[in-house]
């Protein structure tokens, strides 16, 4: 693999730490009673990347949006912040899916979040945590979640193949996220339809739409490519369209707007 970026390395720590804790708490076991006892209720998974697929179809545009109250490089990004009702605004804005931010020591997220939005809306959510270990995609599921991430930067190709087909027994989506060349061809090997570019370089938090230009070139057409980060305006988004990206995963443009959905409407629409 090449160099890992300082602030995922310190991230990643964490969460080796964090499963050991959290395992220690609440068994897999448990765990899993909990995701059988769920199943055949409002728990089953949404089909996220078959709702990203449907909008694409039906309006050539599909936008997860996310949830997010801070982020490492940006602080605080939305004081005031109630994930059921910026749900609601998501689905009146005409989102496709959501990001839910879980990961609480960088992003200030949490589970009950991803509950909450689940509970508010009728759309699939993706779990935005930094999952390292088969215990965390149960959870995942056990909260409610139809999807989750995997960061190619911070997983072996045994262990990204591993996670992807928990992910996949356990009925959940997956979005592989990549940044570079080298990340891309592991991603590739993988059995799974969306690949997530992140414009945002985490060794140094800049921002470049180019990177997902660059890399498009290699992704086969039965690819799903999710373009990630600073999505500001609708230049940004005229600009993708022109390369045939139609797929958006746009957080903070969307939690420093007053109103998310309006936002998300007035970028897209
Ligand atoms: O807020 P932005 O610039 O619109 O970016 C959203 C999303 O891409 C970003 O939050 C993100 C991309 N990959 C991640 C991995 C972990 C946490 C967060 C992320």
């Amino acid at each position: 693999m090449s160099e890992v970026p300082t602030i995922l390395k310190t991230i990643i720590k964490r969460k080796y730490e964090e499963v050991e804790e959290r395992s220690a708490n609440v068994t897999l076991g448990a765990l899993e009673q909990r995701i059988k006892q769920q199943m055949g209720t409002d728990f089953d998974p949404r089909g996220f990347t078959e709702s990203i697929a449907f909008s694409i179809v039906g309006r050539h545009c599909a936008v997860i949006a996310e949830v997010k109250k801070a982020s490492p490089s940006k602080g605080i990004l939305r004081e005031h912040f109630e994930p059921a009702a910026i749900a609601k605004s998501y689905q009146r804005g005409g989102a496709s899916c959501l990001s839910v931010l879980t990961d609480a020591d960088f992003f200030q997220g949490h589970e009950d979040y991803l509950m909450q939005a689940r509970a508010a809306c009728s759309m699939p959510i993706i779990r935005k945590d930094f999952i390292v270990d088969p215990y965390q995609v149960f959870e995942a599921r056990a909260i409610g979640a139809d999807c989750i991430l995997l960061i190619a930067a911070s997983l072996e190709d045994a262990q990204m193949a591993e996670l992807n087909q928990v992910a996949k027994k356990l009925g959940m989506d997956v979005l592989v996220e990549v940044h570079n060349g080298e990340e891309l061809e592991r991603a590739l090997h993988l059995d799974n339809r969306l690949i997530g570019i992140n414009n945002r370089d985490l060794h140094t938090f800049d921002v470049s739409l180019n990177t997902t230009i660059e890399l498009l070139k290699d992704i086969p057409e039965s690819r799903i490519v999710v373009t990630e980060s600073g999505i500001i305006t609708r230049e940004d988004v005229q600009l993708m369209h022109e390369h045939n990206v139609h797929t958006f995963l746009v957080g903070e443009t969307f939690m420093r707007a007053d109103d998310p959905g309006e936002k998300l409407k007035a970028l897209f629409d």
